[in-house]
């Protein structure tokens, strides 16, 4: 997508080769910052401290952190090796295994001397499937919006759809285009008028960092606000539709994604406003049915929880504690959204509800 009028993806592979660069999404919105990751332990730093976050984007980070290994060696054992230090990083978004297992499928099979070019060339690959499948998120969500518009008699400058989303899952969380945001980035470009309600989206922000930075550079209208604001929003009519990202989604459609998303679901469920989830497939865990159960939750560090980021006025970035020093602090990272609370899950290949998901994948041809 567009910064300052030039175009960017999350991440790229450096001309020269053997190093990729990424945006610092630690350092924004204040301060737009490029790193080169050149090794495995640089790739894992950055998906565990969030300058890559977003689950498509860690995937497609660990699969350029697979081709950074290869240089560390190109054997069975190194490419395994590579492979569960990635996994490390984080727990939760499926992609991170997803991404891993293809690259370890892919160059397993292939004789060592052939591996490095076939790493870089299958990193490269996965992000472009990314931004193929969010276009398409993009396109099938515009028409679930055109529809929600008209029956709402919406979408007009004067009136726009207004659509709150929560966290970040922009193209900021991907390698472009994102999910949750695609449809609305698409429903801009078609002129359909909407409006974002973001969500700040408390520990780390997302939505008021991220979210809100990505709108604004596009020129979508939109709002942030405190996370608990959605519930009161909805009651009052002032939203059409609620669309979020994913960090993984089980068989029976069960999402899970950042913490505070069950509760703008069950807000929603309340309210009967619209609830969606935007899944790439590589998002979806089929392995799993019960995801409350089943889904590992991060468990992040407390000070994210005690201290929060902000620029000064004279333009410096800083960090500030907003908690007294006794105070304990907790901090699980994702919740679960159970399948009954979910209108539809908007896919590369179509919205289907939680229960029709299997279906749209494995209809027999
Ligand atoms: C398009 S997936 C985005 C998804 O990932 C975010 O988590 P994090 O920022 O911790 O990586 C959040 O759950 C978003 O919905």
């Amino acid at each position: 997508m567009k910064i300052n009028q030039a175009f960017f993806r999350t991440i790229w592979p450096v001309v020269e080769g053997g190093a990729v660069e990424i945006i610092d999404q630690t350092q924004l919105p204040h301060r737009l910052h490029i790193v080169r990751i050149e090794n495995v332990e640089a790739m894992v730093h950055a998906i565990k401290h969030m300058q890559v976050r977003g689950a498509p984007l860690i995937g497609a980070a660990a699969a350029y952190g697979m081709a950074l290994g290869i240089a560390d060696g190109a054997l069975d054992g190194d490419v395994e090796r590579t492979g569960e230090v990635l996994l490390q990083s984080r727990p939760t978004a499926v992609n991170l295994r997803w991404a891993v297992q293809r690259m370890q499928r892919v160059l397993l099979a292939l004789p060592e001397e052939e591996r490095a070019v076939a790493a870089w060339r299958e990193a490269a690959v996965i992000c472009d499937e990314d931004v193929a499948l969010n276009q398409a998120i993009g396109q099938h969500g515009l028409s679930m919006l055109r529809a929600l518009a008209s029956a709402r008699g919406r979408g007009s400058a004067a009136q726009p759809l207004q659509i709150l989303t929560h966290c970040n899952a922009g193209w900021l969380a991907t390698v472009d285009w994102g999910t949750a945001l695609a449809p609305i980035y698409a429903a801009h470009e078609a002129g359909l008028a909407v409006h974002v309600w973001v969500d700040e989206t408390r520990p780390r922000n997302q939505g008021a960092a991220l979210t809100a930075w990505e709108l604004a550079q596009h020129g979508v209208p939109h709002t942030i606000i405190s996370d608990n604001a959605g519930g009161h929003l909805m009651q009052h009519g002032k939203v059409d539709c609620v669309i979020v990202g994913a960090d993984r989604v089980t068989a029976s459609g069960d999402v899970c994604n950042k913490i505070g998303t069950y509760l703008k679901a069950l807000a929603a469920h309340d309210n009967a406003v619209p609830f969606y989830a935007a899944v790439p497939s590589p998002t979806i865990d089929w392995s799993m049915q019960d995801g409350r159960r089943e889904i590992p939750i991060e468990e992040r560090d407390a000070d994210e929880v005690h201290y929060m980021q902000g620029v000064t006025a004279d333009g410096a970035v800083q960090r500030l504690r907003i908690t007294p020093p006794g105070s304990a602090a907790a901090n699980p990272a994702f919740d679960v959204t159970p399948a009954r609370l979910v209108t539809g899950i908007i896919t590369e290949r179509g919205i289907a509800s939680p229960a029709a998901l299997h279906a749209l994948f494995h209809t027999s041809d």
